[in-house]
């Protein structure tokens, strides 16, 4: 259903939405589906982060790095091929193809439903108006979806390094790799510029990546990574950077230096709040570059909202959709709702891949007594490849008080697409009974899942606080 009734107010619109992302997006569209009168604006690329520097093109070139090993492992199932070569401008041009091709639906999504299209950068100049391009349009209500920028650190030579988007317009690949950061993005590139064929070292400041999930899974994905190959310096972070004809030389606080042909930063990301008139329009509720939002997602300005990333609570593609949809039922469909940020799931791609949702085994045992299962194996496959880093680790994190489930979390090949299952049942609040009465699919990985019987160990306080 397209936009039909008149703006109310007086205004030009009755949402205008700040940002052509996945929250922007979807919140735009169905806004318009539920006849509001909707404009939108996107400075640089429609589907935003995930879509164009993100997600989509990422998760290809984790998909393209997959190949390298399965070839590999083949000749231990009788396979025999020519000798292995990537060429790295056919990904490139197959993955750019898909990338514009989701770029493109995205944008005829919202015209499909509607909604006007501004391609260009959009300032608030007042509670109500918006400055777009040369036009300055009025709105009802105004959603900010602006997303965020990865970080640059402030150290000399810091422009030699690379940041997250620019893995997406490298023409050719970098034979030596140092990658710098922890996190989602540190791990991911370098496992799959390992995957690709690259040398990949890969520092972080603290003793184990991945800070915020669960403890064993931050040590398994450690040890995979170094089994994989890759070089790992823990408690390492960058001082300087300085050119050697095309090496990078970085030295680290420590003293240690580091030679590479590329540099990359994946220190974190920054939302998008500069240049955007929040002065203008009265938003003050910022912490730094952060914009804070009630529990509705409104700004101190009551209708002026900020989601997604530009929010920084939960940084993923289907949290912002999640809430997009739920702001737009709840302004325009008339069906007020919240998005929940419990429970939910995460993954990240490295080789074997992490699944995760619900509670770490600290964070549950901080709250009172748990029973921890925990199974660790060599997938099948792989006691016949007798490929190194591929063992899987799955734990369950039950509360020992009413048997509920309150966290689930694998390494493993699979783990992304297993853990969407058991976010059904983490979120649902299932007990581990329920999971026991549950019959297994065999063989397979998941199927531990439902097999754990005896507790590995019980931790937490002794009683839960009245
Ligand atoms: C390398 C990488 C990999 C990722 N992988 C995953 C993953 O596997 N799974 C997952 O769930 N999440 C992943 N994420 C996170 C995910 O991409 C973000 O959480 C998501 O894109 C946030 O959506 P958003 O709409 O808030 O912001 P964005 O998608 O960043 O969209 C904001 C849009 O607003 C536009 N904009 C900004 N300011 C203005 C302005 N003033 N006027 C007009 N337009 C403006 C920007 O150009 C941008 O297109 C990844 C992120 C990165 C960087
Ligand atoms: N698979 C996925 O779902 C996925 C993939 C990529 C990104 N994302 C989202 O994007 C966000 C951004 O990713 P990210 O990896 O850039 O951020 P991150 O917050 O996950 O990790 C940043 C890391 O950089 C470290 N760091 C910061 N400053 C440093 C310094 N000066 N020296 C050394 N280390 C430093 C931090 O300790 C942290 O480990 C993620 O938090 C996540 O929400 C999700």
């Amino acid at each position: 259903m397209s936009a039909s009734h008149t703006p109310s107010h007086g205004h030009d619109f009755d949402l205008f939405v700040i940002g052509g992302g996945s929250a922007g997006v979807r919140t735009a569209r169905i806004a318009a589906n539920h006849g509001a009168k909707v404009g939108i604006a996107e400075a640089r690329f429609w589907g935003g982060t995930c879509v164009n520097v993100g997600c989509v093109p990422k998760k290809l070139m984790v998909q393209a790095a997959e190949y390298g090993a399965w070839a590999e492992d083949g000749a231990a199932f009788g396979w025999s091929f020519g000798e292995a070569r990537h060429d790295w401008p056919t990904l490139v041009r197959a993955r750019d193809m898909e990338v514009a091709r989701l770029s493109g639906i995205y944008r005829r999504l919202l015209e499909g439903v509607g909604a006007e299209v501004f391609e260009c950068h959009a300032r608030l100049t007042g509670p109500h108006e918006i400055e777009v391009g040369a036009r300055k349009v009025t709105a009802e209500r105004i959603v900010i979806a602006t997303g965020g920028h990865p970080v640059r650190p402030e150290i000399p030579g810091a422009e030699h390094a690379f940041i997250s988007d620019d893995l997406f317009t490298l023409a050719e690949r970098p034979k030596r790799v140092l990658m710098v950061g922890g996190g989602y993005i540190g791990l991911e590139f370098a496992s799959l510029l390992h995957g690709l064929g690259s040398e990949v070292t890969l520092a972080y400041r603290q003793s184990l990546p991945l800070r915020g999930f669960d403890h064993e899974i931050r040590e398994a994905a450690a040890e995979a990574l170094a089994a994989d190959g890759l070089t790992i310096l823990p408690g390492e972070s960058p001082a300087e950077i300085t050119l050697d004809g095309e090496t990078r030389r970085v030295r680290m606080a420590s003293g240690k230096v580091v030679e590479a042909d590329a540099v990359f930063m994946a220190l974190g990301r920054v939302p998008n709040t500069g240049n955007l008139g929040l002065e203008a329009a009265g938003v003050t509720s910022l912490d730094g570059p952060v914009i804070r939002t009630d529990e509705n997602h409104a700004t101190n300005v009551p209708h002026i909202y900020a989601i997604g990333d530009v929010d920084d609570r939960v940084n993923l593609t289907p949290m912002a959709t999640a809430v997009g949809h739920a702001l737009a039922d709840t302004l325009f469909g008339n069906r007020p709702r919240r998005a929940s940020y419990e429970n939910v799931p995460k993954a990240v791609f490295i080789a074997p891949p992490i699944g995760s949702v619900g509670l770490s085994e600290e964070q549950a045992a901080a709250r009172g007594p748990v029973e921890i299962f925990t199974t660790r194996f060599t997938p099948m496959r792989h006691s016949i490849t007798r490929r190194e880093g591929r063992r899987a680790l799955m734990k369950l994190v039950v509360d020992a008080e009413t048997n509920v489930i309150l966290g689930a979390h694998m390494i493993g090949e699979d783990s992304p697409e297993i853990m969407q299952g058991m976010a059904v049942a983490v979120a649902n609040g299932l007990t581990k009974a329920q999971l026991d009465s549950t019959i297994g699919i065999h063989p397979t990985a998941a199927e531990e899942f439902v097999t754990m019987r005896v507790a590995t160990r019980h931790v937490g306080k002794a009683a839960k606080a009245a």
